[in-house]
């Protein structure tokens, strides 16, 4: 007999062929009459994407044997409550690491060349030869990055950043990686030396509780006044009043920004009224093919964990 599991994202059609082949389907949204606390009772896997999973959405799901993200990150699964339920969790590592390393370079290009507002202003009609200097941007080649949280997706932003742009970049992590410095040609820096050196900082590290608020006020008072900042790793991880101040003050120069911390943001934001911040709507990860590429990365886990078998991207902690 097949697994039955619940769906609670629309799929690719060939993700949800794949799934029909191996299970029985159903589906729920938000918008339905029961809660998803009723819809997980007697079903054996979950596929989610951002749907918060809880001690409570997990109250009733006493069959259950696998949560699976289609994200990377984690940080929306309560993994302890998961575990006192027997159920396992898979997510989707590698398979967007490339697309997430673009939309961070377009996000840092974009911001240091102030791309959005200019194209405000080139279709707003009022171009004006005289206003040339007011819409300098800053160089991005040749300058310092800092990335902190030097991972999978960090490995590819250096790629682009010393093959495209000719920057030198150091990385900040909890654990030195001496082979990746030699691999990649990169350097190891406290925080305070990176903050305080680098030209673009960019924040690309999971959402756990040592992340959380790491880059307050202090941290964005180290940056240099002429530095941008960009954050692809999850709003949580940044103070956004501080630093809304730090670029309102000078502190900073810019920042690029695809996650906040309430998403979708509320629009009396200040973040979305500073011309220096450029803003777009959690879609590191987010193209056609790369979408589907991660859709089959949970569909195959999900299926491999309820078959028996070792699911290609359990979560690690999940891991014996
Ligand atoms: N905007 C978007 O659409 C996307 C956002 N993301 C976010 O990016 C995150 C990173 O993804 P990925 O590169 O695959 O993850 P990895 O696990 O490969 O890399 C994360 C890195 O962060 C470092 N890190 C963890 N905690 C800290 C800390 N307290 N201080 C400094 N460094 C730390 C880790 O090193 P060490 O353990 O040595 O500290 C590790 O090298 C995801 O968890 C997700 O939240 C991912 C994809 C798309
Ligand atoms: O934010 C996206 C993810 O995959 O994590």
């Amino acid at each position: 007999m097949k697994p039955t599991i619940l769906v609670t994202q629309q799929l690719p059609e060939s993700v949800s062929a794949f799934l029909n082949a191996h299970c029985e389907c159903r589906y729920w949204t938000p918008n339905d009459n029961s809660s998803i606390e009723e819809a997980l009772k007697d079903v054996d896997g979950v596929m989610v994407s951002g749907m918060p999973v809880t001690e409570k959405t997990l109250s009733k799901a006493d069959q259950l044997k696998v949560v699976s993200t289609i994200s990377v990150g984690y940080n929306h699964l309560d993994l302890e409550a998961m575990k006192a339920k027997g159920v396992v969790g898979t997510h989707t590592p590698e398979v967007l690491d490339d697309t997430v390393a673009d939309l961070v370079m377009a996000l840092m290009l974009g911001t240091a060349r102030r791309i959005a507002a200019l194209d405000s202003y080139v279709k707003s009609g009022n171009w004006q030869p005289t206003d040339v200097e007011t819409l300098f941007g800053l160089d991005v080649h040749h300058k310092k990055l800092g990335i902190i949280g030097m991972g999978r997706i960090g490995r590819k932003i250096v790629q682009r950043a010393k093959a495209g742009f000719d920057m030198s970049v150091v990385y900040h992590n909890r654990h030195r990686d001496e082979d990746a410095e030699k691999a990649w040609g990169i350097a190891y820096a406290s925080m305070t030396a990176l903050l305080s050196e680098s030209d673009f900082v960019i924040l690309m590290v999971p959402l756990t509780e040592s992340t959380y608020g790491m880059m307050d006020a202090a941290a964005f008072k180290q940056m240099k006044k002429t530095a941008v900042f960009i954050n692809a790793s999850r709003g949580q991880t940044v103070d956004e009043a501080a630093l809304f101040d730090a670029v309102n003050t000078g502190g900073i120069w810019g920042a690029g920004l695809d996650v906040f911390c309430h998403e979708p943001i509320n629009t009396d934001s200040p973040l979305l009224k500073h011309p220096r911040i450029l803003t777009v709507p959690h879609i590191g990860s987010a193209t056609e093919e790369t979408r589907t590429r991660m859709a089959m990365a949970a569909a195959e886990s999900l299926v491999a964990v309820l078959s028996g078998k070792e699911a290609p991207y359990l979560i690690p902690e999940f891991k014996k």
